[in-house]
């Protein structure tokens, strides 16, 4: 289980998708934590522009919870979705995940919940410049989601800076992996594939030889 966690348009996406690509021979299944985002009332949506997505509490926590505790069990589940159109969260069961030897998690908050952190065998953070990230936010919202410059700057004054600084950043703390400049950094990426490699060789080992088990966990290896 591997939590990516960073600010938004750091290059979370990225990361995931460099790291998953080279572990092609490997079951890898990634959930976004974006998919957990709660539904918005109607008065929410009435004034959508003071309403904050970088919140802990704009997200379901506990049924990702509970949907990463049946990945971790190794049982297929199904997630929410999420429609950043109605803002609306669609499911739970419209999204079928299969179980894997690999999980991925990625998102924002995904450091924040120590529940959370306390399921995963690995965490990261991407470390990208603010600036850069916000550049990046501005290129995607006015290209990919039909916004308007001002109302992506607003937003981000008002909710994503500020949530960054209280929430995202002080998760950096508790990362076993710190990336900066996200999926640019090819060494970090090949570090972290192999970090992965060597742990799904001693668990397929350790299935052989159950005894080797206490040997990796008495030396830490
Ligand atoms: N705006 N804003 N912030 C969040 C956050 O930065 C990012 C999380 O991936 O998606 C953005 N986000 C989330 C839900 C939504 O309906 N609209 C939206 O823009």
């Amino acid at each position: 289980m591997i939590g990516v966690a960073g600010g938004t348009a750091s290059g979370k996406t990225t990361v995931c998708n460099l790291i998953i690509s080279q572990l092609h021979d490997q079951r890898v299944v990634l959930v976004n934590q974006d998919s957990f985002y709660r539904s918005l009332t109607p008065e929410q949506l009435k004034n959508v522009k003071e309403y904050n997505f970088d919140h802990p509490d704009a997200f379901n926590t506990e049924l990702l919870l509970s949907c990463m505790e049946t990945l971790k069990r190794g049982e297929a589940v199904t997630t929410p979705n999420y429609d950043f159109k109605t803002h609306q969260s669609v499911g739970p069961g419209s999204k079928q995940v299969n179980p894997a030897d690999i999980v991925i998690l990625e998102g924002i908050l995904v450091l924040h919940d120590e529940r959370v952190r306390d399921l995963l065998n690995m965490k990261i953070f991407v470390d990208t410049d603010s600036d850069l990230r916000l550049a990046r936010r501005i290129k995607r919202d006015t290209v990919e989601r039909g916004r308007d410059v001002q109302n992506v700057l607003d937003q981000y004054a008002k909710f994503v800076k500020p949530s960054f600084d209280e929430f995202i950043l002080p998760s950096k703390k508790y990362a076993d992996i710190i990336i900066p400049r996200g999926g640019d950094n090819d060494v970090a990426i090949d570090l972290i594939v192999q970090h992965i490699h060597t742990k799904l060789g001693q668990h397929d080992l350790c299935k052989i030889y159950p005894n080797l088990f206490v040997f990796f966990s008495t030396f830490q290896i």
